[in-house]
């Protein structure tokens, strides 16, 4: 829908109303052509506003249209009737001012702008470009390279910046609306010949060719396989090398690919994913409509280690007063500069003050008396663990949320040495705890509803994207991560190596491999963790006994570095090796390939060709059939939220949706199927053996992944 209003005698205001962000849905473009249409014709009118109902401007075509049969006008002849009609039109642009939104207001002739309002072209994140002129107007109007900049990153700009950049023409403080009204009234009656993006000639960089494959090349390289960045340069050099209407026609064609990928499909999945996992549910009917989370003013982080340092700055950057805790003097010391470091640079980049007096310090838990709640953030080690939750429970206000940041352990027993196991949740954060997106918020049986709506306020509010779990070894992202690693292992015992695996990985579209990300993160993690579940088992190299456990297959490869001292980057050598400690290239590393030889010799196995395919369908699959045991015992509410666990936090590629929207297009009797053949062949490994559910779904004919949350409701009782 959108509203005419004449104001001032001669200025007709064109509202966008479709709540919450004003999309344009086929009934606002409706409503805007005929608006326009009656502006345009009505005499007494003599110049156009066009903004948007509460304080929005717009947030661009609706996602929720796409893939359905399109009806309404199309945005490219609707736009070119506002840019080429003989009366000024000026865009007030409060709040938002994106994708078809942004490219509405650039077809418009004049832009102004509230100092609060973000504007951006942010297609690229749906598998899309801007394609109703954004590729084609906005390097006339800003130059090429800032242009490409925007478009291929859809990075949203303040309003400060969009007019450094030259994306309006005022920026006020005021009330928006009013602003543009006095400017339609100054320029009505004026030439518009200089006001037409599209008739502006497309500024060249120079040394076009090399300017544009340089381009190409570095977003082919970030993009890991998504197509839309490459499609957004393609179309950008249309714009620098031809005339407009060629350009527009290049836009179109490029968009009508995009538009029916599967890529696409899955970058939209994934949009409305990240905001579905926001209305979380437990098995035990907690819902996050009917749990109200409690105000958190001031908060507490215990122990400043890397994690607990990037927390202090999340939070202290999220606008809550943060005492800092870490017994060891010496650390806080040095804690205290890197959380201020942080703070800098975080607020340079985002063009504020460092939130420095956010933050007081101590080297004892007293200062924690008074606070809402307390994140622990020390050391991974539950006896550690206990004794500061004793000493919190004795020493915090009674009401105190008690968080801990783990990436695995038993949040139940930790709430058995609380006061109030009911205020009691875990805060699985990912490192840098302060830039990583992600946050696994875990409750335990005696969590209460309102601790764990307060925890995914918190989340929300630190401007990460918060996903409920219950509580098992692991929770939802580690506890995936374990067949997955575990079958990276058994195919090095089967002839692959780090780089052959990691290739296949890499290809597919994750940031790193399995094995230059463990050497990243530190074998020793690992290690600790199978050594605390007791599989290592030292001295037992060889033997039958070695690649076994508990009558399944093991494979003791990570143990047997470890041993040697190759903790990965840290120590200088993992599953390759890097020039110095610290190093971050990694090498493949001959010594490596021969342990491996010698490993192989030593158990009497022979080395096979392992193709690419396999290393995707061992590692991928028992990882998704793992997601699947994880919606059957409840752990996950639904596929969303593990692929949003898994993009966010594990560098699954977002333009193939997450583990499980994944399995559905390749097929989930595919999946099945293949994991059936891989368990014949591996009859040792319950990884592999598809899990009830999945079977489930394949027998109800593969129900799409968005029905998936009933259909395990309905089936809960009988799996
Ligand atoms: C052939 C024609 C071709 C295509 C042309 C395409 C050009 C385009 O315009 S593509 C769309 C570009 N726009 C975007 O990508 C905007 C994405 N949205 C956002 O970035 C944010 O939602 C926001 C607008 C900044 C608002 O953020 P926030 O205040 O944090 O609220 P949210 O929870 O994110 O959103 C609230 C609610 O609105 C839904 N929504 C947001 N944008 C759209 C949209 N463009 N279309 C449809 N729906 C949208 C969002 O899903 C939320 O609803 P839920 O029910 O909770 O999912």
């Amino acid at each position: 829908m959108a509203l005419f209003t004449l104001v001032s005698g001669s200025v007709g205001v064109v509202t966008l109303q479709n709540p919450p962000v004003n999309a344009l849905s086929a009934a606002v473009r409706h409503g805007i052509v005929d608006m326009m249409d009656k502006a345009l014709s009505e005499p007494e009118v003599k110049s156009v506003v066009i903004c948007g109902q509460n304080g929005r401007f717009c947030g661009g075509a609706d996602i929720k249209e796409f893939g359905k049969n399109m009806t309404g006008p199309p945005l490219v002849p609707m736009i070119h009737r506002i840019e080429s009609g003989a009366k000024p039109v000026v865009a007030a642009i409060e709040g938002i001012a994106l994708g078809g939104g942004l490219e509405l207001a650039l077809g418009c002739h004049y832009r102004i702008a509230h100092s609060k309002a973000r504007l951006g072209l942010p297609e690229v994140h749906l598998g899309l470009l801007p394609a109703a002129g954004g590729t084609q107007r906005l390097p006339r109007l800003i130059g090429v390279p800032a242009a490409l900049e925007l478009i291929t990153t859809g990075r949203y700009v303040t309003a400060a910046e969009a007019l450094r950049l030259g994306m309006v023409d005022e920026v006020t403080d005021g009330n928006t609306v009013d602003a543009a009204v006095k400017l339609a009234l100054s320029v009505a009656g004026k030439s518009l010949d200089a006001r037409r993006i599209s008739n502006y000639p497309c500024p060249q960089p120079p040394g076009l060719d090399r300017f544009f494959e340089t381009a190409m090349q570095q977003v082919r390289q970030s993009a890991r396989g998504a197509m839309a960045p490459v499609a957004c340069v393609q179309a950008l050099r249309a714009a620098a090398s031809q005339p407009y209407g060629e350009g527009m026609q290049r836009e179109k064609e490029l968009m009508d690919t995009l538009f029916h990928s599967g890529q696409a499909r899955a970058l939209q999945y994934f949009f409305f994913a990240q905001r579905a996992v926001g209305r979380w549910s437990t098995p035990s009917g907690s819902r996050w409509d009917s749990s109200k989370p409690r105000p958190v003013h001031k908060a507490a982080v215990v122990g400043l280690g890397t994690m607990g340092r990037g927390i202090t700055v999340a939070l202290a950057q999220a606008g809550l007063s943060v005492v800092a805790v870490e017994t060891h003097e010496k650390q806080l010391m040095e804690a205290r500069q890197a959380v201020s470091g942080m703070l800098e640079r975080g607020a340079k980049r985002r063009g504020v003050a460092p939130a420095y007096g956010k933050i007081s310090y101590s080297s004892d838990l007293l200062p924690v008396a008074d606070v809402d709640l307390v994140i622990e953030a020390v050391f991974e080690d539950m006896e550690l663990k206990r004794s500061i939750f004793e000493q919190l429970s004795e020493i915090c206000k009674p009401d105190t949320f008690l968080c801990t940041n783990t990436s695995g352990l038993d949040i139940d027993r930790l709430a058995s040495h609380a006061r109030n196991p009911e205020l009691v949740v875990g805060m699985h954060f990912f490192a840098p705890a302060h830039v990583m997106k992600l946050l696994e918020v875990v409750y335990g049986p005696r969590s209460s509803p309102q601790a764990v709506a307060t925890a995914m306020l918190l989340g929300r509010k630190m401007d990460k994207v918060s996903v409920a779990v219950g509580n098992c070894p692991g929770f939802v992202g580690n506890r995936m991560l374990k067949p997955y690693l575990e079958q990276a292992f058994f195919l090095l015992e089967e002839g692959a190596t780090p780089e052959l695996v990691d290739q296949a990985l890499e290809e597919f579209g994750f940031a790193m491999g399995v094995f230059r990300m463990s050497d990243l993160s530190g074998l020793d993690v690992g290690w600790r963790v199978r050594k605390a579940d007791g599989l290592v088992v030292a001295g037992a190299s060889t033997g039958p006994s070695a690649r076994s456990r508990r009558g399944f297959r093991y494979s003791p490869l990570g143990d047997l570095l470890c041993e040697r001292g190759r903790f990965g980057q840290k120590t200088g050598s993992g599953w390759y090796r890097y020039d110095k400690p610290g190093g971050r290239v990694a090498k493949s590393d001959p010594w490596l390939h021969g342990f491996l030889e010698q490993y192989r010799a030593d158990h009497g196995l022979a080395a096979r060709r392992v193709d690419q395919q396999e290393v995707l369908e061992r590692c991928l699959y028992a990882l998704i059939n793992e997601g699947f045991r994880i919606l059957e015992d409840g752990i996950a509410a639904g596929p969303e939220d593990i692929d949003v666990i898994y993009v966010l936090g594990y560098g699954w590629p977002r333009h193939r949706g997450g583990p499980m929207f994944y399995a559905t297009t390749v097929g989930l009797s595919e999946v099945l199927e293949r994991l059936e053949h891989h368990h014949r062949a591996h009859p040792d490994v319950p990884g592999l053996q598809p899990c009830r559910l999945l079977r489930k779904l394949v027998a109800s004919g593969s129900p799409p992944v968005h029905s998936w949350r009933e259909f395990i409701k309905k089936s809960r009782s009988h799996l």
